[in-house]
């Protein structure tokens, strides 16, 4: 749903790419500093109850995930090293925005909403890497599992947008439930990446003499 926006985003990140490269900026500093960034922003603002700023900043700083990748196509210099620091260095920035989200309701927040809110937050967490590996591992055996209804793009804007909303008034509580959603969608996804590799496993076995 958001990842089909991935052509629209890449096309408006063409500019500042070619600029960045222009000054001699590499696709490979871009992929450290917006991770350097995201992590600081997240355990920085989000702790400390800066829940609007934070999820602007962050934004910010995540939407570099974008231009990293537009930067290495147009300079011809996408290849699987930077593949690999890419989703290596993604996975760092997705730990830390949701456990600086837990760690927001642990301690911004109080009785139940905190517990259930750093609890949700943890869960995300989880299954939100388990998405990723099952996509990896697929790819290492030879397989395809970019499908599903929560891929990063979904699972950050979704997390942020509402976070930040919250920051400027939106009752705590529509966090909690968002949260709950993500991480139900995130099992969701590991499900539907589970089947399509079932099924290409399969083929390939029936196609295997
Ligand atoms: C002050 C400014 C505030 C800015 C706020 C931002 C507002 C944003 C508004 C709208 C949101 C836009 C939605 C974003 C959708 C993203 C969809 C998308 O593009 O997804 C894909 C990208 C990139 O993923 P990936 O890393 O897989 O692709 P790459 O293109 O990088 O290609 C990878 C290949 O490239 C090669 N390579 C890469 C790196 C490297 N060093 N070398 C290489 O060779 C290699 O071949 C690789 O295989 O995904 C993302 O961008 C991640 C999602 C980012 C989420 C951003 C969240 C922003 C949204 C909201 C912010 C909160 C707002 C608060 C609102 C408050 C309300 C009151
Ligand atoms: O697998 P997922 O978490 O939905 O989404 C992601 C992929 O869409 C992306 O290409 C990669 O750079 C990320 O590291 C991550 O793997
Ligand atoms: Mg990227
Ligand atoms: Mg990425």
């Amino acid at each position: 749903m958001i990842t089909a926006l991935r052509g629209v985003i890449g096309k408006a990140m063409t500019p500042l790419a070619r600029a960045l490269l222009r000054i001699g900026v590499s696709p490979d500093a871009v992929t450290i500093i917006g991770t350097i960034g995201t992590i600081a922003a997240a355990l920085w603002l989000l702790p400390t109850g800066h829940l609007f700023v934070g999820a602007l900043v962050i934004g910010a700083f995540a939407l570099s995930d974008a231009l990293d990748g537009t930067m290495a196509r147009l300079s011809g210099r996408s290849g699987p090293w930077g593949a690999f620091l890419d989703s290596t260095l993604d996975r760092l920035a997705d730990g830390a925005i949701f456990t600086a989200i837990g760690v927001y309701f642990l301690v911004q927040q109080e009785g139940n909403i905190a517990i259930v809110g750093a609890s949700l937050a943890a869960a995300c967490v989880v299954f939100g890497f388990t998405v990723s590996y099952a996509r990896a591992r697929a790819e290492g055996l030879g397989f395809q599992a970019a499908v599903g209804i929560a891929e990063r793009s979904e699972r950050l804007v979704i997390s942020l947008v509402v976070t930040g909303f919250v920051g400027i008034g939106l009752p705590v509580s529509v966090l909690v439930v968002v949260l709950g959603i993500i991480a139900v969608a995130s099992l969701i996804t590991v499900g539907q990446r589970m089947a399509a590799v079932r099924s290409q496993a399969k083929a390939a076995d029936a196609d295997t003499p």
